[in-house]
């Protein structure tokens, strides 16, 4: 482990391993970082495993990692069994975090830790350490499975659900209505074996200190506002959480990484950008309709896939790009894309939202189905490809899909295009000094400080 500085603020960020969770939880310490250079040291623990994935990435010298053994199963092949996986950092992973936290020699100011790790509240209470709870997932999502209960009594999860998935929830706090078939699907379809976590997740983050949503306040006041007035615990809505401050130095870079060069040489918005996620993927059935859905539409598209990129790729190749991982946000920013295909993790969506590209929706799992209906029904930014696991969508319909959200002369594609530019402008507004994200953070920035100066003058 680095050594750090004693006198400045020592934050310990603690996030679930898994990118989705990672990214928003490093790019909230690079926020704080940068606004407070010379106030904070923030230790970030990862397991060894993650240290090699992400140890290279540029952040500041106040920004130091930590690591413990892998105790758990490898990131590699984390989607061969969730559960055991998540289990795994259920119950292997606080007794060498503590370990760690008792060895470093700089006093604990605060821990920071992704609320899918409820165990590090107990270890805040025994080491008096306070926490802060950072949800990885929307507001909206966090206000159904707090109010999971609500649900269980108007029957809309449980054995019968099947027969009414076409039912409208209109009672959850914050919550615009939603079919029971996109709630999320940990309460009642195939994730249904890791509700207890979810559950137990939620709960515990409102005994914590802090509470923060990674979120923009303006695109979910009402679920935020629902928890403010309800919960003691001070919430913040720190925005998307994505690494925009150095975004226009990345854009002059000199080191322009190959698909960028790509993407200079394509027409504006004419390309088709597609990532199916971190880990868990579609049927092999699917999987054909969807490759020759992209072709036979003859967009141009870059695919984020892992193995076998020549099964993506049309026979010359030209029209397509095919890699195993890119920066998103900054390929997303690209004047290129047109559209974005994605499974809807909650930071995709976000950056999705952020960029103000038309979106085509193909959740898989959990928080993605809710957040799917987010983008198409609420921001009306997007078009639905994915409906549920029984049925299968045909090339020709992912042909007109596509062809629809590309197309910016069509009705349809205009009014969707010019609903992705209206959510763009909340993310910039919230993201600006002075906006929503930048004031909830600063907040949080001095609440965590006064606890620090409190520890100095002990
Ligand atoms: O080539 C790539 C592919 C992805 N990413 C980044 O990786 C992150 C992926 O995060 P997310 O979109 O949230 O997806 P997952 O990693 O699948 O996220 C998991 O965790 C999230 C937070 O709990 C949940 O919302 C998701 O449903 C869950 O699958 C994003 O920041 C992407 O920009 C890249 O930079 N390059």
């Amino acid at each position: 482990m680095d050594r750090v500085d004693s006198s400045r603020c020592h934050v310990v960020a603690i996030p679930y391993p898994g990118r989705g969770h990672i990214n928003p939880m490093m790019n909230l310490c690079k926020i704080i970082a940068f606004r407070r250079p010379l106030d904070f040291v923030i230790t970030f623990i990862v397991t060894e495993e993650w240290l090699g994935f992400i140890g290279s990435e540029p952040k500041s010298d106040n920004i130091h990692f930590a690591t413990i053994p892998n105790v758990i199963p490898s990131e590699l092949n984390r989607a061969a069994d969730f559960k055991e996986f998540m289990n795994a950092t259920q119950t292997k992973m606080e007794h060498p975090v503590e370990e760690l936290l008792h060895r470093m020699e700089v006093p604990i100011s605060v821990l920071i830790y992704d609320s899918y790790l409820s165990w590090v509240l107990n270890v805040g209470k025994r080491m008096n350490i306070p926490v802060a709870s950072l949800f990885p997932m929307s507001a909206t999502v966090f206000s159904m499975t707090y109010h999971y209960d609500l649900l269980v009594k108007n029957g809309h999860v449980g054995d019968n659900f099947s027969e009414k998935v076409e039912e409208v929830v209109d009672y959850l706090p914050g919550v615009a209505p939603i079919r029971v078939a996109d709630l999320v699907t940990c309460f009642n379809g195939k994730g249904k074996e890791v509700m207890p976590i979810a559950l137990q997740t939620v709960s515990m983050a409102t005994k914590a200190q802090f509470l923060l949503f990674v979120s923009i306040y303006e695109l979910e006041a009402q679920a935020i506002n629902a928890f403010k007035s309800k919960l003691c615990t001070p919430i913040y809505a720190i925005g998307p959480a994505i690494p925009y401050y150095n975004f226009s130095e990345v854009q002059n870079d000199q080191n322009t990484p190959d698909y960028i060069k790509w993407l200079d040489h394509q027409p504006e918005a004419s390309v088709l950008y597609i990532s199916q996620g971190s880990f868990l993927s579609v049927s092999d059935a699917q999987l054909e309709e969807i490759i020759a859905g992209v072709h036979e539409s003859g967009v141009r598209y870059m695919w984020i896939t892992r193995g076998e990129p020549s099964r993506y790729k049309e026979e010359n190749g030209e029209k397509g790009y095919v890699i195993p991982w890119c920066d998103q946000l900054r390929v997303l920013c690209h004047g290129s894309i047109g559209a974005f295909w994605s499974h809807c993790g909650w930071s995709s969506t976000k950056e999705g939202a952020f960029s103000g590209v038309p979106m085509l929706t193909f959740p898989i799992f959990w928080d993605q189905v809710p957040n799917s209906k987010m983008i198409v029904d609420d921001w009306k930014m997007g078009k639905r490809v994915r409906i549920n696991d029984d049925i299968l969508v045909s090339r020709e319909e992912i042909v007109k899909l596509i062809r629809t959200s590309m197309d910016r002369e069509s009705e349809e594609g205009k009014e969707m295009w010019k609903r992705a530019q209206d959510v763009k402008k909340i993310c910039g507004q919230a993201i600006a000094e002075g906006g929503s994200a930048q004031t909830d953070i600063d907040s949080f920035i001095s609440e965590i400080l006064k606890i620090h100066s409190g520890i100095q003058k002990i």
